[in-house]
């Protein structure tokens, strides 16, 4: 049973047939990069979806201190199926220490980056968006993925200074890694989920074995925002992502009828996503929310995921709890590293061709959002 993350991708390659360019000092917007669809979802109420003229409501700001933490958190995943934290603990050091190594490495010279490409089949590495092979535009946006140690690709980056920055790399990871496992317990806790029906959480319940990696992506400043896509609308195949933003706005959540909702950067905050896996072993109670980054004219911005999801050989189905006659299992079971594969050649439909049957009551599954989403546009 393959049980590596970096192994995902060895038998569904991307491949990316576009030539890099250095799009931080370009003074107009290739045709390469000019998006026809930019806009899509966001006529609900006539205006245009990057002014969020018509947003009534905001993604919730949850304290993790505060006493009713479980209710605020399952309320916001059944609704939002995204929220921001504070009072996480993760350090603010931390968080500087590491955008100011995502912002020297984004700011090296193109050639020195690109010895640090990600392999077709690989999954650590610089590069494009990996779902840019599902479009003919472009992204306005640089990549770069750690999964496991960053060493061999720092070495080639920065030939003098990668050990200390592999070490803070660690840390952070680490760090991420300590509060998605405390997050974890607080979802499947507002769901009444406890340690023992997890087994893969490990004998304490601490998610040991757990699988992640860390995505840092860079938004330069865009000559014709309006046109330009930084990252396509995507649902994230983990069980939740942890993104720090810098104080540049950019992401863009899906919600029912408001359109395309900002998520601001709030000081010291961190966004938390619920991803496929997560709506998945939730049975669709929890949703995994569709969401983009847009991007800016006169501001770059800077962002770090971290993608966190089971041990990659573990099978995932809807919990036995949340599964009875009248609410019968709604995915079949899949591994997170099969899923990564399925997700490389499916994209956003990737969460329906794994659902084995429809509602008992024959209803749509409004949380099944991703039959509605087009794939392969531009
Ligand atoms: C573990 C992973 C999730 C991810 C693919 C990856 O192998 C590492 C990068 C992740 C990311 C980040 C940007 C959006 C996304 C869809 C992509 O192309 O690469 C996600 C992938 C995902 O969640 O499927
Ligand atoms: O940059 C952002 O705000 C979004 C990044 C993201 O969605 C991802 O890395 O999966
Ligand atoms: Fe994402």
């Amino acid at each position: 049973m393959p049980s590596r993350l970096s192994e995902a991708f060895k038998t569904h390659p991307v491949h990316l047939h576009h030539r890099h360019l250095d799009i931080t000092s370009l003074q107009e917007l290739p045709d390469s990069y000019a998006w026809s669809q930019v806009d899509e979802y966001s006529a609900a109420a006539g205006g245009p979806g990057r002014e969020d003229s018509f947003v009534s409501e905001n993604v919730p700001v949850i304290d993790l201190h505060d006493p009713n933490v479980l209710q605020l958190i399952g309320r916001a995943c059944k609704t939002w199926g995204v929220f921001q934290v504070i009072n996480h603990g993760i350090p603010t050091s931390l968080l500087d220490k590491t955008e100011s190594i995502s912002r020297n490495l984004f700011s090296l010279p193109i050639q020195q980056k690109l010895k640090a490409s990600r392999s077709p089949d690989g999954i650590s590495g610089y590069g494009f968006a990996r779902i840019s092979s599902f479009f003919a535009k472009l992204m306005w946006s640089e990549g770069f993925t750690i999964a496991g140690s960053p060493l061999d690709h720092f070495r080639q980056l920065w030939p003098q200074d990668y050990a200390n920055y592999c070490d803070v790399i660690e840390e952070y990871d680490k760090e991420m890694k300590r509060l998605a496992g405390r997050l974890m317990w607080l979802i499947l806790g507002s769901l009444g989920i406890t340690k023992r029906d997890v087994k893969w959480a490990g004998p304490k319940g601490k998610f040991k074995d757990a699988c992640s990696a860390l995505q840092l992506n860079y938004y330069p400043a865009c000559p014709d925002p309006d046109r330009a896509m930084g990252l396509a609308a995507h649902t994230d195949s983990t069980l939740l992502t942890i993104l720090y933003q810098n104080s540049t706005s950019g992401l863009q959540v899906l919600k029912d009828g408001n359109g395309w909702v900002t998520v601001p950067p709030i000081p010291g905050g961190l966004v938390v996503n619920i991803g496929d896996l997560l709506h998945m072993i939730s049975n669709g109670s929890y949703t995994s929310v569709l969401h983009r980054a847009v991007v800016n004219r006169s501001k770059d911005r800077l962002s770090i995921a971290c993608l966190y999801g089971p041990p990659s050989g573990v099978q995932i189905s809807p919990l036995p709890k949340l599964v009875d006659p009248s609410h019968p299992p709604l995915y079949r079971p899949i591994t997170w590293h099969e899923y990564l594969g399925t997700k490389a050649k499916h994209f956003n439909e990737a969460l329906s061709s794994v659902r084995i049957c429809s509602p008992v009551n024959g209803l749509v599954d409004v949380n099944d959002h991703n039959n509605n989403v087009k794939v392969g546009y531009s």
